[in-house]
């Protein structure tokens, strides 16, 4: 798979691992791609793994902001649908940890299991947002990069030996598709939605997240019944890039516990 042509717009995607293999879906954050899943896949050779860029970032089209959250939650199901899969693990970081609880909603047929990372049924307030995408209006991703790579890693994000990767992914966001996204956050939340599900749920934090810190997803994780949670110690709101051997064993671990394999 690579861009998909729908009426109104084409979306990234990508395919891989074997054909017949148990099916798990990758969902990106704000201001990242499909790319920052690379060492997960890696990790995960025995499963038939789906990613795609979200409107508006990576290669897929950015039409004109605001997107709805309903919309990317039916890019979802449409790619989904291209590539035949169903009864997925979905695996969202952030706003794609929004999209799989409203995927999970919307098309629990498509939903084996939820990990939900680094995520909320709300995330922020709808102010906040608005004065990010202000900033980035007037000044591009450049005059958000430096604080939101903060709140991304936390203390002593400047040494990290990520940081130049993350910031030059974060820089290569298309400023209409990051508005777009900031303002489908901004209008959503999934507290009612989420609290109905009744999945199999891994939710996964990091001490240093400042974007979504640990105590914002354990929330979110107690909305559903017989949920998990799992804190990777050290690591910020970009788990599977900062630390990918941590972060893929207690995806494997999920995995392997509700027979996923
Ligand atoms: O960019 C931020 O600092 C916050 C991002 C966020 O909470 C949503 C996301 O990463 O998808």
């Amino acid at each position: 798979m690579a861009l998909i042509y729908f009426p109104d717009l084409r979306l990234n995607a990508e395919l891989s691992g074997p054909d017949r293999a148990p099916p798990v879906v990758l969902l990106h954050s704000l201001g990242t791609n499909l790319r920052l899943w690379d060492g997960v896949v890696a990790r995960l050779p025995g499963h038939r793994i789906l990613r795609l860029d979200m409107r508006g970032h990576g290669a897929s089209d950015a039409p004109p902001a605001p997107y709805a959250m309903g919309a990317l939650i039916h890019d979802v199901e449409r790619v989904m649908a291209q590539a035949g899969m169903r009864e997925a693990v979905v695996v969202g970081l952030s706003i794609g940890g929004m999209i799989a609880q409203g995927l999970a909603v919307k098309r629990l047929d498509l939903v084996r299991g939820m990990v939900l990372s680094n995520t909320a049924a709300r995330i922020g307030i709808a102010s906040q947002w608005q004065a990010r995408i202000e900033a980035v209006r007037a000044g591009g991703l450049e005059a958000i990069a430096d604080a939101t790579l903060e709140r991304w890693f936390g203390r002593g994000w400047r040494d990290l030996p990520e940081l130049p990767q993350m910031r030059a992914m974060l820089l290569a966001t298309p400023p209409e598709g990051w508005m777009g996204a900031a303002a489908a956050i901004a209008g959503t939340d999934f507290y009612t939605p989420t609290a109905g599900l009744t999945l199999p749920t891994l939710a996964i934090a990091g001490t240093r997240d400042g974007a979504t810190p640990p105590d914002l997803v354990r929330e979110t994780a107690g909305l559903i019944l017989g949920s998990r949670f799992r804190l990777i110690r050290g690591a910020g709101h970009l788990p599977m890039v900062e630390q990918p051997d941590a972060y893929t064993d207690a995806l494997r671990d999920f995995l392997e516990s509700i027979g996923h394999v």
